[in-house]
């Protein structure tokens, strides 16, 4: 059943922009993780990631490209005509197969990108902007850079503003290419567009002179080839098929950790070119081409987009600031850019691959140290592994209100609960602190995904799916799989079947805030208390907007920490059936 026709978006989601919002809004357990960076405590300013100057940026990309340049005589070029590259989420040429097989296969590569209008309109069930403007322009960032690199290496980039089942047949015609090159998406919508691209390369035949007209038409069709590469492990390297795959993750892990192995990077000549000869390449757009309107970061960590930033961040991370081997203990933070990795902006649009890292880690191993924390890193990018693998298995489930496992929760869609959750004044400092991170950057931590989403689906009963798409519309990391799976993971919804996973956001503000300092950051108005009392500031914040449904446990036992005196009243959290509950 299609929901749309259910529920109108409401009018305020679909004029409301993560920019409009900021402007609206203007009214370790162990000692690692509030050892987070004395800068960001120190001063409220952006902070780059990188934090390295455009010439270390540059040393450091034209190193690691030397480093993964195939030596001569490995590749031999062999094709003939010409074979185009449509780039989508793979914005990068460090491990780029769909790049490499253009090369062997023709004598002249197009790459081409499509600005496509799909991805700058509205989310599927509730009006929002399926792009933000942080996002947009993290894109836009690593079209240039791609760009420029592609120059670098004797091809330039051609960017077109339309529909790519359109604007790629036309191109395959014009330039009587053989082959397009792509890499495979999962998700429907994505899915959905190859196949509207297969058609129409079909339709885009020239008739053959003499043709009998018995002879399929496809023999002389240009071929739209989808090759496999936003993984660390390659789906045909899997010991098992996607349909079967564990429901589990530990399972999913033990098994390709026993049983795959992760291939090399590809390794691309040091020249690509030349390209076909091209009238016009277009030129990267502006946000505001995008029908959004400009947003600049003013606080926290601003990301700069494109390959070149990517190598940057993974040098600046494993091998300058020398963090991997802490990465383990420091991942559970919130505050700065150091307490984990980063790498998740890039990894989703496809500046970096993921192999690359696994390389980078192993190579760190080698020159430095192995333990627990260089390991982990690669136990994290199974999982992400694990989730796009997943969205083949589900299907359009991921989507739906009651996730793979048919759940039946009568959710609450409550308009104004939302808001105040979406615009970071629940009245509950370390929420609002979080998701004015979010709004105002693109960004959050892991653990404050994890504690907001808790907070929406348990303590305000409201549909996940309005949380999932407000992350959709603002994460610079957005990735269907990633968030829609995890996003199932926290309502109860998703493959995990056992457990109900309640954040208690007292426990979490200790363990993971306990000077406060993550929720000073955020709501400055709170700095002027004791550090004790950020977390439950009282009178002279705001009132909390619901009771929580699991206030307070004996284990984090500080009196202080006591939520309930100005709360509401209890919500009717509206859940049936109900797995065990764990309190995180
Ligand atoms: C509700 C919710 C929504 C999320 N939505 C997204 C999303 O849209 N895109 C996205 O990339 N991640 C998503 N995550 C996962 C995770 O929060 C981010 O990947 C992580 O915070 C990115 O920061 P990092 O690169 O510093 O991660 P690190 O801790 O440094 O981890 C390294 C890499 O491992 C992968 N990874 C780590 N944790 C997860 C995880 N739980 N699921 C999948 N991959 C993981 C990421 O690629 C990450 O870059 C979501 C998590 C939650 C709880
Ligand atoms: N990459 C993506 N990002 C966000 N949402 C996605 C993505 N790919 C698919 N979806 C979502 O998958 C869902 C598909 O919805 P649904 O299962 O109702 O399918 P449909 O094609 O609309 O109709 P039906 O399958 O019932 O014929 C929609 O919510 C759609 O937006």
């Amino acid at each position: 059943m299609n929901l749309n026709v259910m529920i109108k978006p409401p009018l305020s989601l679909t004029k409301l922009t993560a920019s409009s919002l900021t402007f609206h809004c203007k009214f370790s357990k162990t000692n690692m993780h509030s050892s987070f960076s004395a800068r960001a405590r120190a001063t409220p300013t952006v902070q780059n990631v990188p934090e390295l100057t455009p010439e270390e940026m540059e040393r450091v990309c034209e190193q690691t490209f030397q480093r993964y340049t195939s030596v001569s005589g490995l590749a031999k070029r062999k094709g003939k005509g010409v074979a185009i590259v449509w780039f989508r989420n793979d914005l990068r040429v460090l491990d780029n197969e769909a790049l490499f097989r253009a090369w062997v296969s023709s004598e002249a590569i197009l790459p081409v990108y499509c600005v496509d209008p799909t991805l700058f309109g509205t989310t599927h069930f509730f009006g929002m902007p399926k792009t933000g403007a942080l996002r947009a322009q993290f894109i836009i960032e690593s079209l240039t850079d791609l760009k420029r690199n592609l120059v670098k290496r004797g091809l330039d980039l051609m960017i077109q503003h339309g529909k790519p089942e359109e604007i790629i047949p036309s191109l395959a015609k014009a330039f009587k290419a053989h082959t397009v090159y792509a890499h495979k998406e999962t998700c429907s919508e994505e899915v959905k567009v190859e196949k509207m691209v297969t058609r129409n390369l079909l339709e885009f035949v020239p008739p053959i002179s003499g043709e009998l007209g018995n002879e399929p038409r496809s023999t002389n069709a240009t071929k739209l080839e989808l090759i496999w590469g936003g993984t660390m492990y390659h789906i045909d390297d899997l010991p098992f098929d996607c349909e079967s795959l564990p429901d589990v993750y530990t399972q999913f892990r033990k098994s390709v950790e026993s049983k795959s192995r992760i291939r090399n990077c590809i390794r691309l000549p040091a020249s690509l070119g030349p390209p076909p000869e091209v009238g016009e390449w277009g030129c990267v757009p502006q946000v505001t081409e995008l029908g959004l309107q400009s947003e600049k970061v003013s606080k926290g960590m601003k990301f700069m987009g494109g390959e070149s930033a990517a190598l940057g961040r993974v040098h600046d991370y494993f091998w300058k600031k020398d963090l991997l081997k802490v990465y383990k203990v420091t991942r559970n933070g919130m505050l700065g850019p150091d307490y984990s990795t980063k790498f998740s902006p890039w990894l989703a649009s496809g500046c970096l691959s993921p192999r690359f890292i696994y390389e980078e880690v192993k190579r760190y191993e080698k020159e430095r140290q192995s333990n627990d924390s260089t390991y982990w890193v690669l136990f994290e990018l199974i999982w992400r592994d694990y989730f796009r693998f997943l969205s083949i298995k589900q299907g359009n489930l991921l989507f739906h209100a009651g996730g793979p496992r048919k759940v039946d929760i009568n959710w609450s869609q409550d308009q104004t609960m939302f808001d105040a959750w979406r615009r970071g004044q629940t009245g509950y400092p370390l929420i609002d602190a979080n998701m004015k991170e979010l709004a105002s950057t693109g960004f959050m931590s892991n653990r404050g995904r994890q504690i907001v989403c808790s907070f929406l689906v348990r303590d305000m009963g409201i549909d996940w799916r309005m949380g999932a798409e407000w992350f959709e519309t603002c994460l610079l990391d957005y990735d269907p799989c990633s968030n829609y799976g995890n996003w199932t993971y926290g309502a109860g919804v998703g493959n995990d079947p056992r457990e109900d996973r309640y954040f208690s956001i007292p426990k979490q503000a200790q363990n993971y805030d306990p000077e406060g300092e993550f929720v000073a950051y955020w709501l400055p108005e709170l700095r002027a208390l004791p550090r004790e009392k950020r977390h439950s500031p009282g009178m002279m914040y705001l009132k909390p907007i619901v009771a929580l449904k699991h206030g307070y446990t004996k284990k984090t036992g500080d009196s202080k920490m006591a939520f309930a005196s100005r709360r509401a009243k209890p919500e009717d959290n509206r859940r049936k059936g109900q797995g065990d509950r764990r309190t995180y």
